[in-house]
């Protein structure tokens, strides 16, 4: 997917060899509000990244910048990846349908898109099972293992994930995992927001946290750790987040 703003490029100042996308100086304001502020960030081939950080902090909205489907009101977000048959697999916060169709029919008209095929796309993310029933009668944890697959279709190098394992039991959201783990293993660059601090230091290469429309440090888990001088990624993430609060920050409002 590319935009005004997306551009296939090799050439810039902060990205190597390995780097898949990146985002240099990114802000998004949503009228006086600024929900992205200033981000640089880069996605590599090969890595599982994840995005942590409170409701609210800008995790979508970033996704969403680098997905191509807002425009940054600043700054740039370049993919440096092959872009045939797709560059971008995208996995929406809240995945959406057409309804009346099958599981199956639904996979089958966006693997036609790119030529992929559209049972072994169900039977990847296990709903081979639920194949011939209609979207609106999946769970919610269904429709975004669907969602999923439809993300997945075309083999795309960059993969962007919102909250994939939201709403998934703890079997599934260890299978979304694995698939996320081994589409990184296959040189794919992977990148995903999640509230699931356990899962991400177990798994993820990179850890980028997310505080107030800002990304305040990006290092591998054991790294910050080390840095944040504690043995938990809760611990890293409260000393970010300012602690434990009893309401979300709600950027633009007046508290
Ligand atoms: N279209 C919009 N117009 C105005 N404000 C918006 C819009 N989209 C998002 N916001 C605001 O931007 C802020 C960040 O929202 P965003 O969904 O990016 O956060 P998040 O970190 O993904 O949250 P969560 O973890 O709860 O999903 C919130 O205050 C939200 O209300």
């Amino acid at each position: 997917m590319t935009t005004n703003q997306t551009t296939a490029s090799r050439s810039n100042g902060a990205s190597d060899d390995e780097t898949a996308l990146v985002a240099d100086g990114v802000t998004r304001e949503f009228g006086s509000v600024t929900v992205v502020k200033d981000v640089s960030l880069t996605v590599r081939r090969g890595e599982l990244h994840a995005l942590i950080g409170p409701n609210g902090s800008g995790k979508t909205t970033l996704l969403e910048l680098l997905a191509g489907i807002r425009q940054p009101t600043t700054g740039t977000v370049r993919v440096e990846a092959e872009t045939q048959p797709r560059t971008i697999g995208y996995l929406p916060q809240r995945p959406e349908f057409r309804p009346s169709f099958t599981a199956l029919e639904t996979l089958t008209f966006y693997a036609s898109l790119v030529d992929d095929d559209p049972e072994a796309l169900l039977s990847r993310v296990g709903l081979s099972d639920a194949a011939n029933r209609r979207v609106e009668d999946l769970s919610g944890g269904m429709t975004r293992l669907l969602a999923l697959g439809q993300a997945l279709a075309g083999d795309p190098p960059i993969v962007l994930l919102d909250e994939p394992g939201s709403g998934l039991d703890p079997g599934m959201r260890a299978r979304m995992i694995d698939i996320a783990r081994s589409l990184a293993a296959e040189g794919a660059a992977v990148l995903y927001s999640t509230h699931d601090l356990a899962l991400a230091e177990q798994h993820c290469d990179r850890i980028s946290l997310v505080d107030a429309g800002h990304v305040v440090e990006t290092a591998p888990p054991e790294a910050l750790l080390t840095d944040h001088d504690t043995t938990t990624l809760r611990g890293v993430f409260e000393g970010v987040a300012g602690g434990s609060d009893d309401a979300v920050t709600v950027l633009g409002a007046d508290r």
